[in-house]
């Protein structure tokens, strides 16, 4: 069969189906008594057809970022009669997501298509209301990540372990054109493998986790689940078959490596790693829930992917930076220099490293990783600016039009990392209007989790790979573009695979 029928398949039952689904739904909409004062936004068939084409194609940051153009910071629309309001600034994001008028009001997610039927019904803790749950969830977690995570020592030990063999892999492959990606997302896999297990892998394992990762970050991207949502038989049909098989597939094979292995050696009181924590937490008053296997499964894999997909993106796309931007590189280089001298980076260096961390904050606005993804539902109808959001719409935050606002981020399209430094260098206070403006980790109450852990991992990379080589395009064919624009659309952008060089540098600066 060609591909242009196969292509066709897809699209005539969405349509066709949708179309049934869309009277359905007005049918429900104008039987339902929502508040008239509506936030403006595309109604009817029009709205209805632009949606569909832009999920097929998955375009639809593109579709909200016209739409922010046309409609301002909040757009309001109706998708199969279920309504979404999109948030187009980080002022009116802050506002409902943090402020304490609104922020209880605006903090539950609800399964989508994908966490039902891949994370138990919402068993992990995205997709989930900000229940008490929850809340267990997040405290036990935080307190799981200092013990085995961000707790500096253990965190720069096993961290720094895995850069000393990522960094003798490189010692094999300096001059050479290389992908560098597949290395790469082998050592971030067994660092998270060594938390959460407490031992490390083979890359065998280490790769079928990351094909876990991908699948999960392809299927559940916004366009494919608006459309899996709300027409979910498409699960048996062409690409979104292939997509949910692959999920299913290789969920099977991480939640065998992640949990049952584990739980098979598991010895009440010896706490190997993060999972240990899991196993022993359900013994405790208001932790029964962890009893259900399910809950610790659905969770094991939303860290894995939240934390894997997000530093994968953040640092392939700073080193497809820096073979285009290759200042900002020799900046970088020149603190490392004049911070460290000759000895190995710690996190505690990022206080004196203005300069790297205001590329780390610059490559994430520029990239824009999570597009429209925090996905919040509101709880009580909320008047605002005039208009009401009604009860029951999904919250969209639209960062990849914010984070590019020319009216005060000039060049938006270019990497300038000063722009998160003030006259002297210094990196810009977290108060700033300009890191205001940065939503890179959510905010409120279902503000990420994995910050600092994330933070300070790019930042142990990134500098221990600058301080020893220079990164450059590939010498035997061309380098993709950096522009996000040109990524595939799948949650967490990814940039495209490409090769590139390590060169051990000539140019270091005296300490
Ligand atoms: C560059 C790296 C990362 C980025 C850009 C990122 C971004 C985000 C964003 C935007 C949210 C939604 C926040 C909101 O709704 O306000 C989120 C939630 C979450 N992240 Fe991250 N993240 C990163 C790394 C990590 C890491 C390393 C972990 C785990 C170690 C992690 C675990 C989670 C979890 C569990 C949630 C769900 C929290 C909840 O719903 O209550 N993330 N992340």
């Amino acid at each position: 069969m060609s591909t242009s029928v196969i292509d066709s398949l897809e699209i005539t039952p969405v349509l066709l189906v949708s179309a049934l689904a869309l009277v359905a739904g007005l049918v429900y909409r104008y039987l339902t008594t929502y508040p008239a004062n509506l936030p403006p936004g595309p109604r009817g068939w029009d709205c209805f057809k632009q949606l569909m084409e832009a999920c097929n194609k998955c375009t639809l940051k593109e579709k909200m970022w016209s739409w922010a153009e046309q409609y301002g910071d909040l757009v309001f629309y109706y998708s199969l009669g279920a309504p979404f309001c999109v948030l187009n600034s980080a002022k009116v994001t802050r506002l409902l997501l943090a402020d304490d008028k609104y922020k209880l009001l605006t903090a539950d997610r609800e399964p989508n298509f994908f966490a039902k039927n891949f994370w138990y019904n919402g068993k992990d803790f995205f997709f989930t209301k900000y229940d008490d749950i929850t809340k267990r969830k997040r405290r036990f977690f935080h307190k799981a990540l200092g013990m085995f995570g961000d707790g500096v020592l253990r965190f720069e030990d096993v961290v720094g372990g895995e850069l000393d063999k990522f960094m003798a892999g490189l010692g094999q492959k300096e001059n050479v054109d290389f992908h560098m990606d597949i290395d790469l997302a082998r050592s971030l896999i067994k660092i998270i493998y060594i938390l959460l297990i407490g031992e490390n892998t083979d890359d065998d394992t280490a790769d079928q986790l990351e094909e876990y990762d991908m699948a999960t970050n392809d299927l559940s991207n916004i366009d494919n689940q608006t459309i899996l949502t709300y027409l979910p038989f498409m699960r048996h049909f062409g690409k979104f078959k292939a997509m949910c098989d692959r999920a299913s597939t290789t969920r099977k094979i991480t939640e065998e490596k992640t949990f049952y292995h584990v739980r098979k050696t598991y010895v009440p009181g010896e706490i190997r790693g993060i999972v240990d924590i899991f196993l022993q937490q359900a013994n405790e008053p208001g932790y029964e829930f962890l009893k259900d296997d399910e809950h610790a499964k659905a969770m094991l894999s939303n860290i894995f992917v939240a934390a894997h997909t997000t530093t994968r993106s953040s640092l392939l796309s700073s080193f497809l930076l820096m073979c285009h931007y290759p200042e900002v590189m020799r900046n970088i280089q020149e603190e490392i220099d004049r911070v460290l001298g000759d000895r190995q980076p710690r996190v505690e260096d990022r206080k004196d490293m203005h300069y790297t961390e205001a590329f780390i904050l610059e490559m994430q606005r520029y990239i824009s990783q999570l597009p429209l993804g925090f996905l919040r539902l509101v709880k009580e109808d909320i008047p605002l600016n005039g208009y009401v959001i009604p009860k029951g719409t999904t919250l969209l935050v639209n960062n990849w039009y914010f984070q590019r606002d020319s009216t005060f981020f000039e060049d938006p399209w270019e990497v300038k990392p000063e722009r998160f430094l003030d006259a002297k260098g210094q990196l810009l206070h977290a108060d700033h209007e300009a890191r205001k403006r940065l939503l890179t980790f959510g905010v409120g109450p279902r503000f990420c989790p994995g910050e600092v852990f994330a933070r300070s991992r790019v930042f142990l990379f990134l500098s221990r790979i600058l301080k020893v080589y220079d990164i450059l395009p590939p010498e035997k064919e061309g380098l993709p573009s950096c522009d996000p624009r040109t990524f595939d659309t799948v949650l967490i952008l990814q940039p495209p695979q490409f090769k590139c060089r390590v060169r051990p540098r000539t140019n270091k600066t005296v300490s």
